[in-house]
């Protein structure tokens, strides 16, 4: 069994006296630093200078360079972009850690693929949010948490997983629950998850629906209130109460053509597929492509990305989108 905690397993006391400097000020680095203050905690920012340092001053932060936070810190939690964090942690965050200091991870990628050897007198933890930067914020804001994982890489001082338990405490995650883990099946579900299911899977099939209905005459817009608008409705129930409860709502006839149909577009051609993008995690293929491509300065994901954003599914979303008051930015 999974071991699980929730608030009353946490103590924030862990944590008093110590500073945290996160470590990015992106997604998760807003979310999970403001989070932290508001548990009263002692957070300070480390950033280069640009949009996320001027939005943590905005935000009443204390910015430093990576550098100058990791030095002063004493739970280091690294929220840069995967690809970024080996070379700042050789420049910037390696020089600042000392024996006793626990260095902790939102994602096991560079540990689990090598990228990033921390000396053995450090603890290496992993809290590592089940959900966007922004809701691990909002829900926070709500009085709930997103769940979270957390994961013991090294336990030098004795104390990682007290320390990695506070923290989860103080970003809101025991509020929902939080669920042990290690950094390899952290690594390679997270991964699983964004490409099969998630980000990959929803985004194809999402596209395959759109393309299909487009193709066969019926007007864009039609395809994408049916395809993309009303995916997240029926998502929201099935977060709320699984599939059992979407099938509750949802009409009879409806119901019938998901349990009839659904098998023949998600076919055994899909769980081969699926198997192998898991494969290609687990031994390390997808991280050795990523790794290089970035090293070319990232030529695929910068064509496809465009692709998507040109595609008509794009382009009529974001027109229906603009006629509703529901989507105005305030
Ligand atoms: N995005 C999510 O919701 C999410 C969810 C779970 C886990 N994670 C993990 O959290 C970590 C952070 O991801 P993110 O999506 O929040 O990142 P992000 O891209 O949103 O933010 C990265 C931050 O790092 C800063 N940065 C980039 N390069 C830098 C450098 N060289 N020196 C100093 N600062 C630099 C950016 O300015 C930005 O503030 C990753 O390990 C990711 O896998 C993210
Ligand atoms: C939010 C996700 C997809 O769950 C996260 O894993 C990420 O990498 O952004
Ligand atoms: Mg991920
Ligand atoms: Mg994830």
């Amino acid at each position: 069994m999974v071991e699980k905690y929730y608030d009353a397993d946490a103590d924030l006391g862990v944590l008093a006296g110590k500073r945290i400097a996160v470590i990015g000020y992106g997604s998760q680095g807003r979310g999970q630093a403001l989070n932290l203050r508001d548990s009263g905690l002692d957070v300070i920012i480390g950033v280069r200078p640009g949009k996320s340092w001027e939005s943590a001053i905005k935000d009443g932060l204390e910015v430093f360079q990576v550098s100058d936070a990791v030095q002063q810190a004493d739970v280091i939690q690294v929220l840069l972009p995967d690809e970024d964090q080996a070379r700042t942690y050789q420049e910037s965050i390696r020089p600042g850690l000392s024996a006793g200091k626990t260095l902790m991870f939102s994602h096991g990628f560079n540990i689990h693929y090598g990228q990033i050897t921390p000396p053995p007198d450090v603890n290496v933890a992993m809290v590592a949010p089940k959900g966007p930067g922004h809701l691990v914020r909002r829900l926070y804001e709500e009085g709930a948490g997103v769940p979270a994982l957390i994961a013991i890489e090294q336990d030098a001082a004795g104390n990682a997983r007290a320390i990695a338990l506070a923290y989860a405490k103080g970003i809101g995650a025991t509020r929902a629950a939080v669920f042990e883990t290690s950094f390899r099946e952290e690594t390679e579900t997270d991964l699983f998850g964004e490409q099969a299911v998630l980000c990959g899977g929803c985004s194809a099939l999402i596209k395959a629906g759109f393309e299909t209905l487009v193709a066969n005459g019926y007007a864009p817009e039609m395809a994408y209130l049916e395809v993309c608008h009303e995916l997240k409705l029926i998502v929201d129930l099935i977060y709320e109460g699984g599939l059992s409860k979407m099938r509750e709502v949802v009409s009879n006839t409806a119901r019938y053509g998901d349990l009839t149909r659904g098998p023949r577009v998600i076919g055994p051609e899909v769980y081969v597929a699926m198997q192998e993008v898991l494969e290609e995690i687990q031994d390390g293929r997808f991280a050795k492509e990523w790794i290089l491509e970035n090293q070319v300065n990232r030529p695929v994901f910068s064509a496809l990305t465009r692709a998507d954003e040109e595609h008509d599914l794009e382009v009529v979303g974001a027109e229906i989108r603009a006629l509703m008051p529901q989507f105005k930015k305030s």
